[in-house]
């Protein structure tokens, strides 16, 4: 991703020194009226890439894509690998954190487990120094990820989360 952006080398990669990774396991009962619920509400994660395995083989996810909701089948074997905030923030704003939800099936159970990798909470974000210039000015916040998180935290998880400036 640095050389693609021509960043300085290492300057975003030092962000990931001692990489972090923690996971969820969502599960989904099925629900009588699907259309009256929704599993998840749409947001972003606060991560910078997600693994995603879609352990039953019901469809559920859907991501946002030129303002539609577009659904992800699940394939046999295969993670699902979502940029996410983090790394917008860190490539200000050039790969984009993907808005996604998760349904619910009115006859299936569906689990579904994520992996998160993002910074130590110690560790500071904001767009990388190459990637600001007069043309492109910072869009995000420069904050540790402890103080990220307890923005993103703080807020129904409600649309996208990214920290505008
Ligand atoms: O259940 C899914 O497919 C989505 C899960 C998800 O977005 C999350 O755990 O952050
Ligand atoms: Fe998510």
């Amino acid at each position: 991703m640095e050389k693609a952006l021509k960043v300085v080398p290492n300057e975003m990669l030092e962000v990931f020194d001692d990489i972090s990774q923690t996971m969820r396991m969502n599960y989904y009962p099925p629900c009588p009226h699907p259309e009256n619920v929704i599993g998840l509400n749409p947001h972003s994660d606060a991560a910078a890439l997600t693994i995603l395995l879609q352990a039953s083989d019901v469809e559920g996810l859907q991501i946002k894509k030129d303002g539609q909701w577009i659904p992800i089948k699940p394939l046999n074997n295969a993670f699902v690998i979502n940029v996410e905030d983090i790394l917008e923030i860190l490539t200000n704003g050039i790969y984009r954190g993907i808005e996604h939800r998760a349904t619910v099936n009115s006859k299936k159970e569906r689990i579904s487990i994520a992996s998160f990798h993002k910074p130590q909470m110690s560790k500071v974000i904001g767009p990388t120094p190459t990637l600001v210039t007069p043309e492109t000015p910072a869009l995000f916040k420069t904050l540790t990820v402890e103080d990220y998180y307890k923005a993103y935290f703080s807020r129904y998880l409600q649309g996208k989360s990214c920290l505008i400036l």
